[in-house]
């Protein structure tokens, strides 16, 4: 497992006079499971949706696959940042899994019976099979988290793509979840944008910050020099909503 699966060479990405990216490179291998971390606006969502041809590099290059990224889009599984599920909407979790396929399907065709079989295999996945008839809305935070991975899922993805997968559940689903992508790496690459710098490093195999520029050696060690300059002050850890916490003087 030691083939490129992207590559960003001195890549930038402004819009109009912002510039979220500057110069960044990055290559991820087979195997690979990077968080990246960094604080808000920092171009972590940028360089995401980068990879799955969303978002247009203004300099450099960007390759998924060997291919563009909008050719390897289907390979790839993506959870984007705070989906909100319409509570009144009547959709189940199999149908909400199912939505996974609909890029694969033509217009106004129906799904397949393989569509049924990747979408089964992929909530067996999520351990979730068993509520696939439950009302999306009669599901916990993290049980609703696990669905929209199980429908990044049904395109059996090479390259699975997470924005802040844990952004909104408690600790102990934040362990649940982080322990089924453990599983899902064995499978396939995994980047995930966390806000958790506290516990990443248990889960994943290494640590990416991203503040415009990008900091990356490979390692799941994050020293703190590579949080001081990413979050240019000293920090001990970052909540959701808040961008980080500043350490308080030390008192002799
Ligand atoms: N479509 C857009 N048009 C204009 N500016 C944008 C657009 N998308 C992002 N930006 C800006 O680019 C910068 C990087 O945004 P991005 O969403 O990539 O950061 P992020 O690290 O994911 O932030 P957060 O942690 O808050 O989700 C921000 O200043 C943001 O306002």
């Amino acid at each position: 497992m030691s083939q490129d699966i992207a590559c960003l060479h001195h890549v930038w990405v402004k819009y109009d006079d912002v510039v979220a990216l500057e110069d960044v490179n990055l290559c991820l291998r087979a195997g690979d499971f990077v968080s990246i971390i960094g604080p808000n606006g920092g171009g972590k969502t940028s360089l995401l949706k980068l990879l799955l041809g969303l978002v247009k590099p203004t300099r450099g290059s960007v390759e998924v696959l060997g291919k563009t990224p909008e050719q390897a889009r289907q390979e790839i599984g993506y959870v984007p940042q705070q989906v909100t599920l319409d509570k009144h909407f009547p959709i189940s979790v199999w149908d909400v899994t199912l939505m996974g396929r609909l890029g694969r399907i033509p217009l106004l065709k129906k799904y397949t019976a393989e569509d049924h079989d990747l979408a089964a295999d992929a909530l067996q996945k999520v351990k979730l099979y068993d509520l696939k008839d439950r009302h999306i809305s009669k599901l916990s935070g993290g049980q609703q988290q696990r669905v929209l991975i199980a429908r990044a899922l049904v395109t059996n993805p090479k390259l699975l793509l997470l924005d802040e997968p844990t952004a909104s559940v408690d600790t102990e689903i934040k362990r649940d979840i982080y322990e089924l992508l453990v599983e899902l790496n064995t499978q396939m690459t995994i980047v995930m944008v966390s806000h958790d710098i506290g516990v990443v490093s248990s889960y994943t195999k290494t640590i990416a910050c991203l503040n415009h520029t990008l900091v990356y050696h490979e390692e799941k060690h994050i020293t703190p020099e590579m949080l001081a300059t990413t979050y240019q002050c000293p920090i001990d850890l970052i909540a959701h909503g808040v961008p980080h916490r500043v350490l308080a003087p030390h008192q002799h």
